[in-house]
């Protein structure tokens, strides 16, 4: 086979899954925007994820900014050779990294050292089949770690939250999966898509949920019980109300695929792998003589562009037509500035914020701050970053992440260093709500996956600390003008994730009634 043309074949495949949404899921995108009364916080956040998506297809560049864990799957006639397509693989993520198009997301998990062109044990995760065609499938897929983070794995008989017991039989794996939405709230970027699979042992199972995330989405289960199961599960989970980012809303879902294997008789597992609204999946067909790609996949039907959608929202925030209040912020944020605001407020941050997440939190605990954070606004944030010829940093892409993660440390560090706001996605825990009431400080909820969008509204990168921890964990000084958020949780005690928790699982509670 010709490798140098079967690596840029790869590089093709790496950039094009990292910065273009497939075809169904931008359907399905579309369908829950059209759902969503205008004005809410839901409809204004899948706003901003429309918009996103045009400016990640404009910009070929990272729709988020975590482009997860790669993982290709290959089936390959026989006779080929997968040593050298395994090395071109590798070759491909490396210059995909260096571009800018993937985050350096390798890290040894003993040191904390990010090998800086995510490349390592383990990393990327490369599998191979043979098959009796005559041509390679190549699929790939770029899950990050925020919805990763909410796979899960049920072991039947179990009792759940809200739904009681969940025996070993259909209902009982309808209940698991019912449950596995809900858990999940909108730290895993909802809506999401899941992928499940019943029996195998643990691993086999999983691998099994995650392969469901290969089907298209529109796709029809040839399994009558699994049709069904897979229509109840559509159908219903969206009334538990977690909407998009889990700020409440029509759709919390957007696609269910279930698959089956055998177990064995002590053992039955339901696992469920969650993958966030960025779906980003795709595969090439490959000529096995010229390493050249014949088709790509996941590209029938209907192409949506979401040119229009972004044309109206910007009509839309001209005339901040929203039913929240708009409030601007610049730090230095005095406790008056962080009292005055409500669960509720829209926010639009001008002037400095300072990158922080799992390291830096880690590091600030015992650790003084590298520059005053009095009044300063952190960020948690793990940017895509490029350096150019002159030595200066250009951002990528720098959507939020996961801020639960942060909860053992962020009401201490806010309080002893005196930061006034923390933006991030998903909301914190009882503990941080406390430290807000006692200190004032405020939560800010940015729209998860938004990178392209967050990345134009920053203007200038100022400096950066902490480099040891590696690109992603460094703390970035950032100059932004008109960052969007959320008040999600106030300095008075109010959380809308904790209301959300609470009146989703009242409504999970439903569905606890045999249905299979
Ligand atoms: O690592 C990140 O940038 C984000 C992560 O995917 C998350 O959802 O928390
Ligand atoms: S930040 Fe959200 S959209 Fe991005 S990878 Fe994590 S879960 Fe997915």
């Amino acid at each position: 086979m010709n490798i140098e043309k079967f690596q840029e074949s790869m590089y093709q495949l790496i950039v094009e899954t990292s910065t273009k949404l497939p075809k169904d899921v931008r359907r399905a995108i579309r369908a829950a925007k059209e759902k969503e009364s205008s004005g809410t916080r839901s409809a204004m956040s899948l706003a901003t994820i429309t918009n996103n998506i045009k400016m990640a297809d404009d910009n070929v560049s990272p729709i988020c900014q975590d482009t997860g864990l790669p993982t290709f799957k290959i089936k390959t006639p026989v006779g080929a050779n997968q040593i050298v397509m395994k090395k071109a693989i590798k070759e491909a993520i490396a210059q995909a990294t260096k571009d800018g198009k993937l985050r350096p997301n390798s890290v040894d998990s003993l040191t904390g050292d990010n090998s800086g062109d995510n490349l390592g044990e383990g990393t990327p995760v490369i599998k191979f089949e043979q098959w009796e065609k005559d041509y390679i499938d190549v699929r790939l897929i770029l899950k990050g770690g925020g919805c990763e983070n909410k796979n899960i794995q049920y072991s039947l008989p179990a009792e759940l939250e809200g739904l009681g017991r969940a025996g070993r039989d259909l209902d009982g794996i309808r209940k698991c999966i019912m449950h596995s939405v809900y858990q999940a709230q909108g730290q895993g970027c909802s809506a999401g898509f899941i992928g499940v699979g019943i029996g195998g042992d643990r691993t086999s199972g999983y691998e099994l949920a995650k392969e469901q995330l290969f089907r298209s989405v529109d796709d029809v289960n040839p399994n009558e019980d699994l049709r069904k199961l897979e229509e109840y599960v559509m159908d219903h989970a969206n009334e538990l109300g977690i909407g998009t980012m889990g700020f409440g809303g029509e759709t919390t879902l957007l696609g269910c695929k279930v698959g089956v294997i055998n177990r064995i008789p002590a053992s039955f597992f339901v696992s469920v792998a969650y993958n966030c609204w960025a779906y980003r999946r795709l595969g090439v067909e490959v000529n096995p003589e010229t390493g050249e790609i014949n088709s790509w996949m996941y590209q029938e039907g209907e192409n949506v562009d979401f040119a229009a959608e972004q044309e109206a929202q910007a009509q839309t925030a001209a005339s901040q037509e929203t039913e929240n209040r708009v409030v601007t912020l610049e730090a230095p944020i005095t406790e008056e500035q962080i009292r005055e605001l409500q669960v509720g407020d829209v926010v639009k941050i001008n002037g400095m914020m300072y990158t922080g997440r799992d390291a830096i939190h880690k590091y600030l605990s015992d650790h003084d701050a590298p520059i005053s954070l009095d009044g300063q606004i952190i960020y948690h944030c793990g940017p895509v970053m490029l350096k150019d010829e002159e030595g200066k940093w250009h951002v990528k892409a720098a959507g939020p992440t996961t801020s639960i993660r942060e909860e053992p440390y962020q009401g201490d560090i806010m309080k002893r260093f005196g930061i006034r706001a923390v933006i991030g996605k998903g909301g914190m825990g009882l503990k941080t709500l406390a430290a807000l009431k006692e200190h004032g400080g405020v939560y800010l909820n940015a729209i998860g996956g938004a990178a392209q969008y967050y990345a134009d509204c920053i203007k200038s990168v100022e400096g950066v600390d902490l480099m040891q921890f590696g690109i992603p964990e460094a703390m970035w000084h950032l100059k932004v003008e008109g960052f969007t958020a959320v008040v999600t949780m106030d300095s008075h005690g109010n959380s809308l994730h904790q209301d959300v928790e609470k009146s989703s699982l009242e409504k999970l509670a439903k569905f606890k009634e045999r249905v299979f």
